[in-house]
């Protein structure tokens, strides 16, 4: 069967695209002509009343980019100006020659004294994929004039500061009304600082032939809502309960009960055959009053779980398991057992701080369901390293721990050991909120004991659970959404068609 989602690229696989476009064509500057031209059109669509046009043209191929745009935009009757730094010539062939036509048709070019001119609207060709360091200070004023400009701004590829591999930004890069992309859609733009950054997002391929991009290795494919009906069936009529497994959740310490009261409710409402939960005993009722479908036990050790440990299909740890001598226990046991009986897991939370803190081998088929502090954590760097490349710290932690890993925050990234990455970016920042996490958790143990295997079960819920919190965001706002709302809604999300 196809993979679900759409590939997104790196720039060394940009690069690639380019090279196998370009290979045979007689005009090099073929595909800046047309990125020029396509920026252009895609200006005139969405402002048709931008009179006064300002291109910020750096010193690459995607200032060329801007020098056709600009040169188009003058023949088409716009007030057109130039904007560069005195230092940014162009300095390829292709932008120079691009350059020199924009100046032959009469186009004026101005050196960036401090502020741009007046304009209705802004065109950011200063850096696209060939951004190699971060801006130097009269750079930086260059960017922060862009974005503070009052007008909307069309990034030409991409945002210029932003990193198209990684999605961070070094120093300062432009805040984009709209980027267009070209040849083929970026990771970059899709994780952590890149909507931010980008805007609304288009992609002109150029007029590039398909087997140019699809013969080029995706850094990563991004699902998205329709994706869901590929894990999502609908279930056989002859079903029952044991059919769909049953997931123990193990964690609520004193004082963060509600953690897995969440993930227990995310598991039930995520369609889980049978919820067993196994939790301090102060939050034994009011756990069954709020789930009476759960079965609900106090517990202090593991073998005090026996039962239940040998009867679960997936054991979820970690949501509000702490890290004081419950917790603590509960962590070696649960590993130790789950080992021994070759028992599914999902470790979140505390289970991940306590894993880093006590490294061990996990047996096979395990989710980490980390935070970007987590995921530090685990690989022994820090928080800022993890959001400086997420693409390459999913890849390394799931390298690192053997184990399917979902980094968490905007534009999650899923990734099993060797594979390539699933960006999820749907979600919203009303989601930053305590307890979301704890949600995603009891959505993954329950996919797993519905029968998806770990890299499955763990996209399908990351997405799910994302595509939630976008419904209830859609109702109600952002500001102020509880996962006790995304649970109220996952029903209606997780059986696709059935409430379109
Ligand atoms: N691929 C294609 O087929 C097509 C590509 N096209 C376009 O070309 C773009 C790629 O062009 P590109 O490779 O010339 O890189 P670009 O983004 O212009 O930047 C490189 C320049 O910036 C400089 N520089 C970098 N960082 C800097 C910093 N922080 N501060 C200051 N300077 C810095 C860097 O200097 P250097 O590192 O060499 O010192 C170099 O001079 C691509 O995004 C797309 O728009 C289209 O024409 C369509 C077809
Ligand atoms: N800005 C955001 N955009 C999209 N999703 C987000 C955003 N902020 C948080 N989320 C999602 O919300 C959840 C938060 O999880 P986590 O940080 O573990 O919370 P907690 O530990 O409080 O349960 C994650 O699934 C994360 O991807
Ligand atoms: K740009």
């Amino acid at each position: 069967m196809a993979l679900p989602g759409d590939p997104l690229y790196d720039t060394a696989a940009l690069r690639a695209i380019e090279a196998s476009a370009l290979a045979g064509q007689a005009d090099p500057a073929i595909l800046m002509q047309r990125a020029g031209r396509a920026g252009w059109q895609m200006a005139r669509r969405c402002w048709p009343d931008a009179r006064r046009i300002a291109v910020v043209c750096g010193p690459g191929n995607n200032g060329g980019d801007g020098y056709v745009l600009a040169l188009q935009a003058l023949q088409a009757g716009m007030d057109v100006r130039v904007v560069r730094l005195e230092s940014q010539a162009p300095r390829t062939e292709a932008a120079q020659a691009m350059c020199a036509a924009f100046e032959t048709a009469g186009g004026r070019i101005v050196h960036f004294d401090g502020a741009l001119p007046a304009a209705d609207l802004v065109i950011d060709a200063l850096f696209g994929i060939g951004l190699s360091r971060a801006p130097d200070d009269a750079t930086t004023a260059l960017i922060e004039a862009i974005s503070g400009h009052g007008a909307p701004v069309l990034a030409l590829d991409t945002p210029s500061g932003l990193s198209a591999d990684r999605g961070s930004v070094a120093g300062a890069a432009v805040v984009a009304t709209r980027t267009l992309q070209f040849l083929a859609p970026q990771l970059g733009l899709r994780t952590g600082d890149g909507p931010d950054h980008a805007g609304a997002l288009s992609l002109d391929t150029l007029g590039i032939a398909r087997t140019c991009v699809t013969d080029a290795r995706p850094a990563a494919r991004r699902v998205d809502t329709h994706d869901l009906a590929h894990w999502l069936k609908p279930r056989r009529r002859n079903a029952h309960k044991g059919r769909h497994g049953r997931v123990l959740c193990i964690g609520g310490d004193h004082s963060t009960g509600g953690a897995v009261l969440l993930a227990a409710g995310a598991a039930l409402r995520a369609g889980a055959g049978l919820v067993e939960v196994a939790t301090q005993g102060a939050h034994v009722a009011p756990l069954l009053a709020r789930w009476p479908e759960a079965m609900v036990r106090r517990t202090d050790n593991v073998s005090a779980l026996a039962g239940a440990f040998e009867a679960a299909d997936v054991v979820a740890l970690g949501p509000g398991l702490g890290r004081g001598a419950w917790g603590h226990t509960l962590f070696e046991e649960t590993l130790d057992a789950a080992t021994a009986n070759d028992r599914p897991l999902v470790l979140d939370a505390d289970a991940l701080n306590l894993l880093a803190a006590r490294p061990r081998t996990l047996p096979a088929g395990v989710v980490l369901t980390p935070h970007p502090g987590e995921a530090a954590r685990l690989l022994g760097v820090d928080t800022a390293d993890i959001q400086r490349d997420r693409p390459a710290a999913v890849r390394a932690l799931a390298a690192r721990w053997n184990a399917v890993v979902v980094l968490k925050g905007a534009g999650s990234l899923v990734c099993a050991p060797g594979g390539v990455p699933w960006l999820i970016d749907a979600g919203n920042p009303g989601m930053a909120t305590g307890g979301m996490g704890d949600v995603l958790t009891g959505i993954i143990a329950a996919l797993r004991a519905q029968g998806h295997g770990a890299e499955d079960a763990a996209v399908c819920a990351a997405l799910l659970h994302a595509v939630a919190g976008d419904r209830a965001a859609a109702q109600g706002g952002e500001r102020g959404l509880l996962p006790g709302d995304l649970i109220d809604i996952l029903r209606a999300c997780a059986n696709p068609g059935a409430h379109a």
